[in-house]
């Protein structure tokens, strides 16, 4: 690895700008909100309702950027940090910056190269990825595309022990660093947008990929799921999901690995203290994207009790909301030692394929880098909360 950290930045900036000299735009827009606008008009009406929907009202949805916008960065000055190194480590891997992908399901709805252009992506930039349970090819096929980049693997444990057993045993196998529990999904949320247009993509056999090459899920099946895709994706509607899914029953899943495991979509302090005293590795703060619990709180407003509860025993994530640089230097100030990453690179992905979600993760990364210059902070850990004025909820 290159001594010389990349300045994000910079780079970015000089390169783009550069282009320009020569009469060239960016194919993919450098903010959320111009970036979602331009995703929407390439994507079907389906794939737009399914990605861009939240929970019910999508009070959640909106709870979450207003939990950022509403705690602002206080600008520090001539502290110097010429040189910034946003490398960071998670479960025993190095990171080009504190971000990685969030597991997406379906992405063939999006991209016909769905999670393997996200796996080319990703790998080009060194940022970790998390590969989707509900993901459109096997985890086999993009671990392949995704070479010896550093990944994770996120589980939906459903009604069947051997099915989750099975996933984790096949996401050691093909090198996954860390196992994310998905907790918030244990049925669907109520979806008005999928609701009102009567789609449902697993019902159509889109993103089973993970269950159609599962050997513990074929065994389910009167035939293989090529002879009848209508009844592995039948099968799928009656294995997936468990709302009876409980403390007790996770915890077999320390028989199965050894990999570090994460809890995705805690959001309480009582829950984050429970994640420590059961022995899990980490915790992502997640409200899924505000598709799950319509009415539920920004996940930017339920992090400090959340990494008050854990006390710097194990390391705290937050996703869900996350649109610009600003947003990932805020969290890093309220003790979160990542973020996932979501919408934003699916937006960028449907207008791109690869090319697109690379170029949406280097502007964040970018974003990122030039608001640490511009507050002084060499690097991750030098952003704190006396960095913030904190918002009144
Ligand atoms: C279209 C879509 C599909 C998703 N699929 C999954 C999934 O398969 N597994 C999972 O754990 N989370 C899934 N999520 C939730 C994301 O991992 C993440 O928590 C969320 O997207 C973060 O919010 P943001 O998109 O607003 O940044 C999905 C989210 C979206 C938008
Ligand atoms: C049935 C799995 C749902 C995939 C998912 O996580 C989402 O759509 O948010």
């Amino acid at each position: 690895m290159n001594d010389t950290p990349r300045q994000y930045g910079p780079e970015t900036q000089g390169a783009t700008y550069l282009r320009g000299l020569g009469g060239a735009v960016p194919e993919v827009p450098t903010n959320f909100l111009t970036l979602e606008a331009k995703a929407k008009e390439k994507m079907s009406p389906e794939a737009w309702a399914y990605t861009a929907g939240g929970a019910g009202l999508e009070s959640a949805m909106d709870a979450n950027r207003a939990a950022f916008q509403r705690t602002q960065i206080i600008p520090r000055m001539l502290k110097g940090a010429a040189q910034r190194n946003l490398t960071t480590e998670m479960f025993g891997i190095k990171a080009a910056g504190p971000i990685m992908t969030c597991p997406i399901g379906v992405l063939e709805m999006m991209h016909p190269e769905a999670d393997l252009a996200v796996a080319r992506a990703t790998a080009a930039l060194n940022v970790p990825m998390i590969i989707s349970s509900q993901a459109s090819f096997s985890m086999e096929e993009i671990a392949k595309a995704h070479g010896d980049a550093p990944r994770f693997f996120q589980l939906y444990w459903g009604k069947s022990d051997a099915i989750a057993e099975s996933f984790v045993k096949r996401a050691e196998a093909i090198g996954c660093k860390a196992i994310f529990i998905t907790l918030d999904t244990v049925i669907l949320g109520w979806r008005p947008r999928d609701l009102n247009i009567g789609y449902s993509p697993f019902l159509r056999g889109q993103g089973i990929a993970q269950y159609t090459s599962d050997p513990a899920f074929r065994a389910l099946l009167p035939q293989t799921p090529e002879e009848n895709p209508q009844a592995a994706a039948f099968q799928f509607t009656q294995t997936f999901g468990d709302a009876g899914l409980d403390w007790a029953r996770i915890a077999k899943i320390r028989s199965w690995t050894k990999l570090p495991v994460v809890l995705k979509g805690i959001m309480r302090a009582d829950d984050a203290a429970k994640t420590v005293s059961e022995g899990y590795d980490g915790i992502l703060v997640s409200n899924h994207g505000g598709r799950q619990v319509d009415g539920g709180i920004g996940t930017f407003d339920a992090l400090p009790g959340v990494v008050a509860a854990a006390k710097g025993k194990i390391p705290v994530m937050i996703d869900s909301g996350i649109r610009c640089g600003a947003d990932i230097f805020k969290a890093l100030a309220l003790g979160a030692t990542a973020v996932g990453i979501g919408r934003p690179y699916v937006y960028g992905l449907a207008i791109a394929g690869q090319a697109g979600a690379q170029a949406v993760l280097e502007y964040l990364l970018a974003e990122l880098d030039v608001t640490m210059a511009l507050n002084g902070c060499a690097s991750p850990q030098e952003i704190g909360p006396e960095l913030l004025a904190l918002g009144k909820s």
